[in-house]
């Protein structure tokens, strides 16, 4: 693959900051105090952390009892229900994390207003459709959800209102409240032998089309992403959407609100529907054109709807809750005592992983990566963001960064290497240095795009044992110069590579030099005539400056030519003692790198 070149994005070099901040890093220890049960996992950590205080977690929406006790042994937990808007601005820049349900529209300015100081949402539910996901992604906010604790309460909910609505048991209920007893009214239709169409062949709708059939349905489903043999599994078929609708008695709707799905019931689709059609709704309210519903109520295509979401939440003067062929429930699907409890502490956890550092299974804007595979990848991980903050401190000040190739020498088979982390780390190495902004795996893609920073994936395939996942990280920044010509490869670009060895990250090659020194503290990289006496001239220097070096190597293209001496130092040379070395005679150029 070849790095292609983006618009030009001219990053000026400024000190580093201390990070006073939250940190996205892989540590083996924890900075909070966890519970015993989270303690248990034994995940390498990506610890966002704080200086050592509790994180603040608001809980905006009631959660269950179990998940607040969950998150009490963790953080300080602020538990404030129905805020408004600004309230909720104010309120969030005192906090860690978030957790809100469907209630809570978690918008682009909240998390403005967070300052950099939310790093975790947590939904309690499945949809996300209350979160700006765009907006937490260029915030560097992970967001999480509890995906599966509610699926059966959804499902038994569909299956309520289905039942329900084809006995009008609200409509017949209301009646005899009303004293009347109007049986003739009130008479149903079967559910046996009638087809349901299934639009979302997901967690929630596989189990309704499981219960549908228990019920003696013909099930039908539309999902354009399910695989085919779920639906055998269950026996059941997946069918082009114009085909469920068209065959459909019943539409159950589980698909998740995205805009694709936005008002995919409307007047073109009702007219394609049987006339009698009967509609039940507990994924989203914006997936029906409520007006469309309305009209097609109204004319009788549709018969009767069950709806328990709606497009705003709660629905205001709506002709639709109003009509008389409308059942109406307040968004109840997740609600059950036992899904609500599964969901505040499938959250809990979420939240707590994610700020304890582990990378969440349920997070919805970052790469998940499998524990075992964040094991293997840890010492690499390290070895990703130093290279990338050290390729870009050669960059000559004024050179604009656009095209960056990593590559990746590795026996894995194409495929057998997933190098998310390791992109999100080389990116973090190459943007923070430069700049104020924050780089994380949640926002790294998204910060390199935003910077015109094109970072391009190559694979070098090497003979031998795949049982390591990586033998070297080569990082190239191509079409600039370079502040240490030594640097530049024969054709150009600046390069480094490193290796892993005992698991302490290396340099390994400046340009066409070989060299060996363990990326810990920072390097002075220097280019000499390669004769006697030149190691100790540098030493010399240094050892009187107090600076203690702890790594040195040369390499040398052929005896008595160039050489380039890689010197890791723990402490930061004076400029005094930088100014000494350059004036050693034989000394062509040299270069002072943080790392
Ligand atoms: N009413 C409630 O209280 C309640 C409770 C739980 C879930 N939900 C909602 O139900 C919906 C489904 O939840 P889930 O947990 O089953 O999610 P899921 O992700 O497991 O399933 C959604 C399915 O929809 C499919 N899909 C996506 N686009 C589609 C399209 N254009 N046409 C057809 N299918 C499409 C996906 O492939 C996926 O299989 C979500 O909107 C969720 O928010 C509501
Ligand atoms: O998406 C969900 O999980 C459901 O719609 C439930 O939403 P709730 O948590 O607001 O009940």
């Amino acid at each position: 693959m070849a790095a292609s070149a983006s618009s030009a994005v001219n990053l000026s070099i400024k000190p580093t900051r201390t990070s006073l901040s939250w940190k996205l890093h892989l540590a083996s220890t924890s900075a909070f105090a966890v519970s015993p049960r989270l303690a248990n996992r034994h995940y390498p950590r990506f610890v966002i952390f704080s200086m050592g205080a509790k994180p603040t977690v608001l809980v905006a929406e009631k959660l269950g009892e179990a998940g607040v006790n969950l998150l009490k042994e963790f953080a300080d937990v602020d538990c404030s229900y129905n805020l408004t808007p600004e309230e909720l601005c104010t309120k969030i820049s005192l906090c860690d994390a978030l957790i809100v349900r469907s209630g809570t529209k978690v918008s682009r300015e909240v998390f403005e207003s967070s300052g950099g100081r939310l790093k975790v949402v947590g939904r309690a539910g499945v949809g996300i459709d209350n979160v700006d996901l765009a907006a937490a992604t260029e915030h560097g906010c992970l967001v999480v959800n509890a995906p599966t604790a509610n699926t059966v309460a959804a499902a038994e909910h569909g299956i309520a209102l289905l039942t329900a609505m084809s006995r009008n048991v609200a409509q017949a209920d209301a009646s005899v409240k009303a004293g009347k007893w109007l049986r003739n009214k009130y008479v149903g239709v079967s559910l046996v032998g009638k087809t349901l169409a299934v639009m979302g062949f997901g967690k929630v709708g596989s189990e309704v089309a499981r219960r549908a059939k228990g019920l003696g349905m013909h099930v039908i489903a539309h999902d354009p992403y399910a695989p085919a043999d779920r639906a055998r599994a269950l026996g059941l078929e997946l069918v082009s959407f114009d085909k469920a609708i068209a065959s459909a008695d019943f539409i159950s709707l589980h698909m998740p609100l995205t805009p694709a799905t936005n008002k995919i019931l409307n007047d073109e689709t009702f007219a394609k529907m049987k006339k009698g059609v009967r509609i039940v709704n507990v994924a989203r309210g914006g997936v029906i054109d409520e007006d469309a519903l309305v009209r097609a109520l109204d004319a009788g295509i549709v018969a009767q709807a069950a709806l328990d979401v709606f497009t705003v939440e709660p629905p205001k003067d709506s002709k639709l809750v109003l009509h008389e062929n409308v059942t109406a429930t307040p968004h109840l699907g997740a609600s059950t005592m036992e899904a609500q409890e599964g969901v505040a502490v499938e959250i809990a956890e979420a939240v707590v992983g994610a700020l304890n550092g582990e990378l969440a299974a349920t997070a919805v804007n970052a790469p998940m990566v499998p524990a075992e595979v964040l094991s293997e990848l840890k010492p690499f991980v390290a070895l990703a963001e130093k290279l990338g903050k050290l390729v870009v401190q050669l960059v000559a000040g004024g050179s604009g960064v656009k095209s960056v190739t990593v590559t990746y020498g590795s026996a894995r088979a194409p495929g057998d290497l997933d190098t998310r982390l390791l992109r999100a780390m080389i990116t973090k190495g190459l943007i923070e240095p430069i700049s104020s902004a924050f780089v994380n795996l949640v926002n790294a893609d998204f910060t390199a795009k935003q910077r015109g920073l094109r970072i391009a994936e190559e694979r070098f395939l090497l003979n031998g044992s795949p049982e390591s996942p990586l033998e070297f990280i080569q990082v190239q920044i191509s079409s600039v110069t370079s502040k240490f010509a030594s640097a530049l490869s024969n054709s150009g670009e600046i390069r480094v590579e490193g290796k892993v060895k005992d698991g302490i990250p290396h340099l390994t090659k400046v340009g066409s030099f070989e060299v060996d020194v363990s990326l810990e503290g920072s390097i002075i990289l220097c280019r000499q005539v390669d004769q006697p006496g030149m190691i100790g001239k540098v030493g010399s220097i240094l050892s009187e400056g107090n600076v203690n070096v702890s790594f040195m190597s040369v390499g040398r293209i052929a005896p008595r030519k160039h050489a380039v001496m890689a010197i890791g130092v723990d402490e930061q040379p004076s400029k005094e003692s930088l100014k000494r070395i350059g004036e050693i005679p034989a000394v062509e150029e040299f270069v002072y790198l943080k790392i």
